[in-house]
């Protein structure tokens, strides 16, 4: 039997599987993650996420500029290199178990390079700001589900996203399978958002999630919708914006220095023993 944790940030969900020195699970394999993360069959999630001390990773570009490790899957077992969730309940996790000092800023490793994390009120349970670094802005392309097309801003967060304009939230449909792309721009698949505008500073959104379908959020996507929104509202850096998901609110700034900071909630609900 091995130990797991399940937690959530805005009812994206994942299961965490502690591994500090690298000698609990060996390699993970994808069928190990869609075992896990099976919603009847499994624990469930939209992700797996290995916590693991840097020294002990022996990946190729995982350096040591942090002790931890965030070795995170999608529910296919397909590896991701950032996830914005993901890392605020990893955060958690290891300040609920007095592994970090949440009264200090927590560097995490990640395959998208380091993210700092903030706790409010330097407490355990406090919020959780990310420090995302910095977007990249890259072509205009276009996304399609059934007979509909939207243009699409391809942002980098550290993974792939596209974010398309609608009307309606509805329009996308049910989502089922992920919408169409232009695989000469995201050769390795891509992330979908689609949003509306509520307010000024105010967004509501739907992500199709390479490797996992539609979830109730995604860290990542957020923030690479507020950056589509802001350079279509002409009010890049040194700015906020509320972005409402399905599973909750993250808040996003842009800084005058051109990093995106996401802030939001991550809770840990469960702890046991798997042998999945
Ligand atoms: N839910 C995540 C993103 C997880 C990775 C993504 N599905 C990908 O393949 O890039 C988030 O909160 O950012």
């Amino acid at each position: 039997m091995y130990p797991f944790l399940k937690g959530h940030g805005t009812e994206n969900d994942f299961v965490l599987l502690p591994d500090p020195d690298g000698t609990v699970h060996g390699a993970l394999s994808a069928e190990r993650v869609r075992a896990l993360c099976d919603r009847r069959a499994g624990i469930g999630g939209d992700g797996v996420l290995r916590v693991i001390r840097t020294a002990a990773v022996g990946e190729p570009g995982v350096g040591q500029d942090a002790e931890w490790f965030m070795d995170y899957r999608n529910a296919d077992g397909s590896i991701s290199e950032m996830c914005g969730n993901g890392v605020r309940v990893f955060g958690r996790h290891l300040a609920q178990q007095g592994l970090v000092d949440p009264a200090t800023p927590v560097p995490v490793a990640t395959r998208a390079g380091v993210k700092v994390l903030t706790f409010a009120g330097g407490a355990a349970d406090g919020e959780i700001t990310v420090d995302m670094g910095i977007a990249k802005v890259l072509e205009e392309t276009a996304v399609r589900v059934g007979e509909r097309q939207w243009s699409a801003l391809h942002v980098d967060m550290g993974n792939p996203h596209a974010v398309a304009f609608v009307d309606d939230l509805a329009d996308a449909g049910p989502l089922l399978d992920a919408p169409g792309h232009d695989p000469a721009v995201y050769p390795a698949g891509v992330n979908v958002e689609f949003v509306v505008r509520r307010a000024p500073g105010h967004v509501a959104m739907r992500v199709h999630e390479r490797g996992s379908g539609e979830t109730r959020s995604c860290g990542t996507g957020a923030c690479a919708v507020m950056v589509a929104t802001a350079l279509a509202d002409g009010a890049a850096r040194d700015t906020a914006y509320r972005v409402d998901l399905p599973g909750g609110t993250l808040r996003i700034t842009w800084t005058a220095d051109d990093r995106i900071l996401m802030t939001g909630p991550a809770v840990v609900v469960a702890e046991g023993a798997t042998d999945l």
